[in-house]
């Protein structure tokens, strides 16, 4: 492989190195929610800023823990987690925010994910389109037992990721409105939970990798109850998603010591 870094080792993207990130990493999409995020960490430093790639690390229980934003969509965020892996990384958790689907997924509430619908285009130039985008069960379970341990209100199933928010949102101004309208109605019948655009890409890489990545989501609004006339409360305030990471990410150390 082509070295743009001259063997520095600095990653080409991320501009990190071994010994910079921990074995554990929360991904946001958002760079501006990575220095929220780690204000949940002990003696948190930033480590790198660059394009939309934020690295922040501290320490949780004792242990060496990263925070790195993934930009918006598979492309960028299969980009972050192959440059972390290189750096020791090996357990991701994507904390985001997503769309509800099914009817009872309500703004505030949080989706944590077992699987992922791969309507997008990253992780088809990993793996033929057979193969099941799924969460690792050990921070799939982890997440869950966050949740209920913060009482938050939490639904565990499928979402669905797309490369286009606006084809979600608003499929009938895309020339493919047919094919879009059709899947979506899919997704419903099918009991999917949400809509966000990471997930699929993440659970893919990380199965090339032999890295354990699960992922969980704060919900800000669904547009299915909107259209039904049912109440549709829109939040934006992620700080109950960032707990679930962060009580997730203790669940694993804790796992991983027995
Ligand atoms: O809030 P983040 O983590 O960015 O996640 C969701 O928000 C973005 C779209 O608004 C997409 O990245 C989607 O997956
Ligand atoms: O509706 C939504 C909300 C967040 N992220 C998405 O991709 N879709």
């Amino acid at each position: 492989m082509s070295d743009y870094m001259n063997g520095t080792g600095i990653q080409y993207h991320l501009h990190i190195k071994k010994g910079d990130v921990g074995r554990y990493v929360i991904l946001p999409g958002d760079p501006k929610r990575v220095p929220l995020i780690a204000k949940y960490l002990d003696d948190a430093k930033l480590i790198a800023d660059s394009r939309e790639y934020v690295t922040y690390t501290g320490y949780l229980d004792g242990e060496m823990v990263s925070v790195t934003s993934t930009g918006i969509g598979g492309p960028s965020a299969s980009i972050a987690m192959e440059e972390l892996y290189k750096c020791g990384a090996d357990t991701f958790i994507r904390m985001g925010t997503c769309g509800g689907i099914a009817l009872p997924v309500i703004g505030g509430d949080v989706v944590i994910a077992t699987g992922a619908v791969r309507m997008e285009g990253t992780s088809r130039e990993y793996a033929p389109i057979e193969f099941p985008a799924v969460a690792d069960f050990d921070v799939a379970l982890a997440l869950r037992t966050a949740a209920k341990k913060l009482g938050l209100r939490h639904h565990m199933g499928v979402v669905q990721c797309k490369d286009s928010f606006y084809g979600q949102h608003d499929p009938d101004i895309m020339p493919v409105s047919y094919e879009l309208k059709n899947k979506w109605e899919a997704w419903k019948r099918l009991g999917v939970l949400a809509s966000e655009m990471e997930s699929a890409a993440l659970f893919t890489v990380a199965a090339r990798l032999g890295a354990r990545c699960g992922s969980e989501f704060f919900v800000v609004g669904n547009q299915e109850r909107e259209a039904l006339g049912m109440d549709n409360p829109k939040l934006h305030d992620t700080t109950n998603a960032i707990r679930v990471a962060i009580e997730g990410v203790r669940e694993l150390i804790k796992l991983d010591k027995e």
